[in-house]
């Protein structure tokens, strides 16, 4: 069986994701990778750093070798340099995006892994965007699905994903929480061999809301949605206050965390594992796995950027795919 085809897009151009393309040109990868971003950047940053390349071009993507990149040119339009973010090229960005994704709607590409983008820069240029997990959802027509992150030895799910903190708690519904629960058990099951996986589900206040005296969302909201989901048979547990929750004693029997929302659950997960962590989209028709960091434009073109999370994503989106090729 040939290895799967992962698009590997570039994201912001001024920021690390050419410099980690560059990193990962040298090493064996278990799969096909092609590269979506303007192959002229890629060969400057490749200058930069001083590492040679041999960049391939062509439909068809060959096997991996050290040394060579097959990339699918898709011009920037605006010269890039390192560090700095230019809002002319996020239109660039978003084509990266598209691309990717018809390619793996259509079945060209067996998975997605993303290089990070500049939410703000995008957002400067006047396109609406909070991030890869949305636009793809909404670009692939995918009314719901989730985020999760997998690191350390950890996995942290969130019910919601960019959403200021002031809009987070009117979000929180017992739809949306049937829904975020369904995926996530699902996918678990699905992509990690977890048959009835067991779910800590953090509560939204401090202390869970303590008895309704901080706050009344764990009684009239996300408890009714569990109790409703466990007569189903879901293997929930909570709502528990989100700073006891992420302590071993509680961790250990469960197989993952739903968190409210982003800085309840992603700061403990990246104290954990950043550098090695990935970002999985669960609940999307195709495979995506990204990075746990951002555009780090600070070590643009400097040499120092670590490819480890990457290289974890890659492996992540690999394996994902080589299970859907034998049993999709
Ligand atoms: N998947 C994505 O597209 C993501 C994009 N972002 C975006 O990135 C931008 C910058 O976000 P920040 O919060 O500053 O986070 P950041 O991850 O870019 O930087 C935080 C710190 O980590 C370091 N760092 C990041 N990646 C590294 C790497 N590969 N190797 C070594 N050190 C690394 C940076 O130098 C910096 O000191 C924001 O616009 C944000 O929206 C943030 C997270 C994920
Ligand atoms: N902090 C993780 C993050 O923001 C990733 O967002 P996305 O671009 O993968 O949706």
């Amino acid at each position: 069986m040939n290895p799967p085809v992962v698009a590997l897009t570039a994201g912001e151009p001024a920021g690390v994701g050419p410099d980690l393309c560059i990193a990962l040109s040298q090493r064996p990868l278990p799969c096909r990778m092609t590269v979506l971003g303007d192959v002229q950047v890629l060969e400057a940053r490749a200058r930069q750093l001083g590492v040679e390349v041999e960049f391939l071009a062509g439909e068809s993507v060959p096997e991996h070798r050290p040394g060579a990149l097959h990339v699918r040119h898709i011009p920037a339009a605006a010269a890039v340099n390192a560090g700095q973010l230019d809002r002319r090229n996020s239109a660039h960005v978003l084509a990266l995006l598209d691309a990717a994704l018809a390619g793996c709607m259509g079945g060209a590409y067996q998975a997605l892994v993303t290089a990070p983008v500049h939410k703000g820069v995008i957002n400067d240029a006047g396109f609406p965007f909070t991030g890869h997990t949305e636009y793809l959802a909404d670009h692939s027509g995918t009314p719901r699905v989730v985020m999760m992150l997998a690191g350390g030895g950890l996995r942290v799910a969130l019910a919601t994903t960019h959403l200021p903190l002031r809009a987070v708690a009117d979000a929180i519904t017992p739809a949306l929480l049937d829904q975020v629960v369904r995926i996530l058990a699902a996918e678990l099951a699905r992509r990690f061999g977890l048959a009835r996986p067991r779910i800590a589900v953090a509560g939204l206040n401090p202390h869970a809301g303590e008895s309704g005296h901080l706050g009344r969302e764990e009684i009239e909201i996300i408890e009714p949605a569990l109790a409703r989901l466990r007569a189903e048979g879901f293997d929930l547990v909570g709502p528990l206050p989100a700073d006891t929750l992420f302590s071993r004693i509680r961790l250990d029997p469960c197989d993952a965390v739903l968190a409210m929302y982003h800085d309840q659950g992603l700061p403990v997960l990246k104290y954990a594992s950043f550098g090695s962590a990935v970002n999985i989209t669960l609940g999307l028709p195709f495979i995506r796995t990204s990075v746990d960091h951002g555009t780090a434009l600070d070590l643009a073109g400097s040499g120092r950027a670590e490819v480890g999370s990457l290289v974890a994503a890659i492996a992540m989106a690999t394996e994902m795919a080589t299970r859907d090729a034998v049993a999709p």
